[in-house]
């Protein structure tokens, strides 16, 4: 019965034609109000590798900057001429031409020009209040620098685009008014005219309506398009984005990751996910990607901009972020393994994206089995576990979780504690003790710089390798803990010279509370560790009421895992060796036979065939 309702359903839609998708401009404004967020600054070649990145995705318009702002813009320009781009069009962002000036004698408007670029994005001013109160003009002049502006430039052959800034506030203090304005966008000449929410305060409701007033205040210009360009001060900018659009926007402005000015814009990202993946039917962006599937580039995108910004990428970032699909819950992991749909709005590989299960104090023994299989994956000919160490897992990160330990940021240590649990660990070294001392003057017998910078910091570490002898090991260092580590790392350097490709990379510490202990708070610290020969980055974690100790056992994790896959590489070398020996062996006996002078069969006679 089901299977014949299915089946009428599916003839129904079949039969009814189905508009084609809308084409949606993505226009990128990354590299312009990207760079007015707090804490953002690109460089010249930033800006260069980031507009290729933007043009291999299918991104539409990039805007490059504002060549009347500073020199880097200006070469920007200069520079982005010769960019071999495949989708995307430069854009040089500019304001309309200063009152009291004629448009041609406009050092904004000569910039422009100069920049080369083949659109012009123009901001003008729509809300009354900013016309008269900032700009200080009369509402009539607002509008002839508005015509005027955008008329020079597309006069000079240039496509122009209007970014009406503060259009939804404007049009709900004087409609007359915030009308006027982009009817002389469009009788200047513009193509597209954006609503600009500029200051972020505006919601999805009042963005439809207005989006749609303003589409038949255009009507009669043949050709005009409208777009949308929204700020997150209410955390609404790519719901405001979407509603625009549903109410017939056909251009969406905003940045990668939503960097921008205050709260940030629109995240484009979010919006292009949104409308190409989850809208496809009835939207179309990222048509023009120059560079394999622009939905499954999406998240590498996000993190080349985080990276090259240097910036901290938000993990909970939808789609893109490292924990978008990342499940916890012991009850979400359970029915993970069931059902993938069971947690997930869409499978993470669309996007570029990887699921993971996280294993903490919330997990069930679903959350460890996957992970271990993960991690028994990952390591390759991995055996299998034996039964009940899943257990012993999931009991371990209870136990160690309420002392303040975190396994999510800690794989590495993460995959020690399941060798430990299956009892498949062997330590390559065993503490006998350690201790730190700093001596030092302190004349002002207050620890300040001058102070410091007198001390002596040496760690000493006694430990027993595996052959029984005792290393017994002294080493200064800038810290206590960086005189730790070169200790540590001299008592080990003989029997385990390969230590010596370890880095360490980051060091974070952190003040937990650990949930049972409800004693004195403890120390988390987790050391990212680099191994120069395979470039693998891992982290550890260790956590204590004494940092030192804390940082003690992060850094002998680090040592150990970094042993133990010098072992398991060791191995698999000695493995392979020992497969090519027999191959090779087997071929020389087989050449040994061919080569071998062959008799004749009995009563041919005695004669070698060579
Ligand atoms: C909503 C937005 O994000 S718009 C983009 C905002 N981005 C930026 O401001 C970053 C780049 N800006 C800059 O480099 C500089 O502000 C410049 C080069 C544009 C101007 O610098 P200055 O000449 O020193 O002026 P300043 O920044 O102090 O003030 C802005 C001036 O532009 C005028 N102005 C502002 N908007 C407009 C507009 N749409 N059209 C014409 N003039 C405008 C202001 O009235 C003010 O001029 P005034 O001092 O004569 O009244
Ligand atoms: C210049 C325009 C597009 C702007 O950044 C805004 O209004 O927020």
């Amino acid at each position: 019965m089901l299977a014949v309702r299915a089946a009428r359903r599916f003839a129904t839609s079949a039969a009814v034609a189905r508009p084609a998708a809308r084409k949606i401009e993505l226009y990128d404004t990354t590299l312009r109000d990207g760079t007015q967020g707090e804490g953002v600054s690109l460089s010249l070649n930033d800006k260069l590798r980031i507009a290729e990145r933007l043009d291999d995705a299918g991104f539409d318009y990039i805007e490059g900057g504002y060549p009347l702002s500073n020199e880097k813009d200006v070469a920007f320009f200069e520079r982005a001429r010769s960019l071999a781009l495949r989708s995307a069009s430069i854009c040089a962002f500019g304001m309309t031409r200063r009152r009291g000036t004629a448009a041609a004698a406009d050092e904004g408007m000569l910039a422009l020009l100069r920049s080369e670029a083949p659109v012009c994005t123009i901001v003008g001013k729509t809300w009354d209040f900013h016309v008269t109160t900032v700009l200080r003009v009369s509402l009539e002049e607002n509008l002839a620098m508005i015509h005027d502006s955008i008329g020079f430039l597309a006069g000079n052959g240039r496509r122009v685009l209007y970014d009406a800034e503060h259009f939804f506030d404007g049009w709900k203090a004087n409609a007359e008014h915030a009308r006027a304005s982009i009817r002389a966008a469009a009788e200047g000449g513009a193509r597209t005219v954006i609503l600009c929410d500029t200051n972020g305060g505006t919601s999805p409701g009042e963005i439809s309506a207005m989006t749609r007033a303003a589409i038949d205040a255009l009507a009669d210009f043949d050709g005009v398009t409208v777009g949308v360009h929204c700020h997150d001060d209410c955390g609404l900018s790519v719901a405001n984005s979407l509603a625009a659009v549903d109410a017939g926007a056909s251009q969406v402005q905003g940045t990668i990751n939503g960097i921008g000015e205050r709260c940030g814009n629109a995240d484009l990202i979010t919006v292009a996910a949104n409308l190409g993946l989850k809208r496809a039917g009835a939207y179309a962006v990222l048509e023009r990607a120059a560079r394999g599937e622009p939905f499954a580039g999406l998240t590498e995108l996000s993190r080349f901009v985080y990276e090259t910004a240097n910036l901290q990428p938000r993990s909970g970032q939808p789609f893109v972020g490292r924990s978008a699909f990342a499940h916890k819950g012991g009850m979400h992991a359970h029915a993970m393994q069931i059902a993938q749909s069971s947690y997930e709005h869409l499978d993470p590989s669309l996007v570029g994206n990887v699921r993971r299960i996280l294993v903490s104090e919330l997990s069930g023994k679903s959350n460890i089995a996957a992970v271990m299989e993960a991690a028994l994956k990952a390591r390759k000919g991995g055996h299998a576990l034996p039964d009940g160490v899943a257990k012993k897992v999931l009991a371990e990160v209870v136990r160690l979780e309420a002392k303040g330990y975190q396994f999510e940021a800690a794989q590495a240590s993460f995959d020690l504690l399941v060798a430990k649990c299956a009892d498949d660990f062997t330590p390559h070294f065993k503490r006998i003790k350690y201790s730190v001392d700093i001596e030092g003057a302190c004349p002002t017998g207050n620890m300040r710089d001058d102070a410091l910078s007198e001390q002596v910091i040496e760690a000493t570490v006694k430990v027993r390798l595996p052959d029984g002898s005792v290393r017994h090991d002294v080493a200064e260092g800038d810290g206590p803990v960086g005189a730790l580590d070169a200790a540590l790392r001299k008592a080990l350097d003989v029997a385990y010279p390969t230590l010596r490709e370890l880095h360490l990379v980051d060091f974070k510490v952190r003040v937990v509370d650990g949930a049972s202990e409800g004693t004195s708070a403890s120390i988390r610290v987790t050391v990212e560790s680099a191994c120069k020969q395979t470039g693998d980055l891992f982290s550890t974690i260790g956590v204590s009421t004494n940092i030192i100790e804390a940082s003690w056992v992060a850094l002998t994790d680090a040592i150990e895992f970094k042993l133990r896959a010098d072992d398991a590489r060791q191995a698999k070398e000695r493995t392979q060796k020992a497969a090519l020996d027999v191959v090779v062996q087997a071929a020389i006996s087989a050449s040994r036979q061919a080569c071998a002078p062959k008799r004749r069969p009995s009563g041919s006679g005695g004669v070698s065939e060579f």
